[in-house]
């Protein structure tokens, strides 16, 4: 059984003061883009797991789309005999939700595996009991999270948009670059974060150069802060055409939006260039969310 599951890119992340859970309150639009995770299950004796990609992503009880196999056994009174494979696409630990991304791909690999029928609203809980973004992971497309960003509405959206990332060379933690906004924060209490009306136009319309206005990512001082070279990075891209440029959730991926499929290949060729990335790449948006292929 083989789930297709694609990376995110935030348009809006809102992030406001600090709970006492320790997580932020957000308003965190996210939008699906066609770079893909694949994550397959098979019958075996025991739960294995085995990864095909980029370094970095434990091969072990920590990873996330093994941490989601064993939830959906528990909570089905399923035995979790089963070989979990990762093809990864996705950057690690890039702000793209690629671990999240997995989680999500496991729960609906195993789902199908185990022909435990669960309803996606079961899914939905169960996966944002493993991280904040694996509902969105989901369900795909645009949708506005609030609370961790766990409580999804989606989003109607015109057409498509055309978007290039640029991949930098190692990730940065999201509970650092968290921690980073509240050190930055210090002293001046975090506004309450509401939806952009202006993006929810742009996103209705269809419009990239509105979109481009539109973006805005509360995280990205933080991330510039303890990445500095970004911020040339992300002035690059716009001075090479980008309508929007913005760091991708948590970083360090950066993400700009073209204003056509034609001139983000232009743009494309130009962000190689860039020092900073060690891989650029184009997608759209918005895909839809993770899909038995
Ligand atoms: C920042 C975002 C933007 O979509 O993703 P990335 O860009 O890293 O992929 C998310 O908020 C990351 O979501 P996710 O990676 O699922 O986070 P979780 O596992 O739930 O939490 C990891 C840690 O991030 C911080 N965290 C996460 C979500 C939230 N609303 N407030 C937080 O403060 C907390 O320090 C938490 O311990
Ligand atoms: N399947 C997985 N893919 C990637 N990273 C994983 C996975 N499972 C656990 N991790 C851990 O989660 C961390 C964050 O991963 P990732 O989701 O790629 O980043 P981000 O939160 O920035 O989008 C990684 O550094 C890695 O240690």
């Amino acid at each position: 059984m083989t789930v297709r599951v694609p990376a995110k890119v935030n348009l809006q992340l809102g992030v406001g003061p600090v709970r006492d859970d320790g997580y932020h309150d957000l308003v965190n639009v996210f939008h699906a883009v066609s770079l893909f995770d694949e994550v397959t299950a098979a019958p075996a004796p025991e739960p294995t797991i085995t990864v095909e990609g980029p370094p970095g992503v434990p091969v072990g009880p920590d990873n996330l789309a093994v941490r989601a196999a064993l939830l959906l056994a528990s909570h089905t009174g399923v035995e979790p005999r089963v070989a979990l494979h990762i093809r990864k696409d996705i950057p690690v630990a890039g702000g793209m939700a690629g671990g999240s991304a997995d989680a999500a791909a496991a729960l609906v690999a195993c789902d199908a595996l185990w022909e435990t029928g669960l309803s996606r609203e079961t899914l939905l809980e169960l996966g944002a009991r493993i991280g904040s973004d694996v509902p969105f992971a989901l369900l795909g497309g645009t949708a506005v999270g609030l609370g961790r960003g766990e409580r999804l509405t989606p989003v109607e959206v015109t057409g498509e948009f055309h978007w290039v990332f640029g991949y930098a060379d190692g990730g940065l933690s999201t509970p650092a670059v968290y921690a980073e906004c509240d050190r930055l924060r210090t002293g001046s209490p975090a506004p309450w974060p509401v939806v952009s009306d202006d993006l929810m136009a742009a996103l209705k319309t269809g419009d990239p150069l509105a979109l481009g206005r539109a973006l805005s990512n509360d995280l990205q001082p933080a991330a510039l802060s303890l990445r500095p070279p970004l911020s040339e990075a992300l002035t690059a891209g716009t001075s090479a055409g980008a309508v929007g440029a913005l760091v991708s959730g948590s970083g360090p991926t950066c993400a700009f939006l073209a204003p056509s499929a034609a001139q983000a290949e232009e743009l494309a060729t130009s962000l190689s260039r860039v020092e900073h990335f060690v891989t650029v790449r184009q997608a759209r948006g918005p895909v839809t969310g993770a899909v038995v292929i």
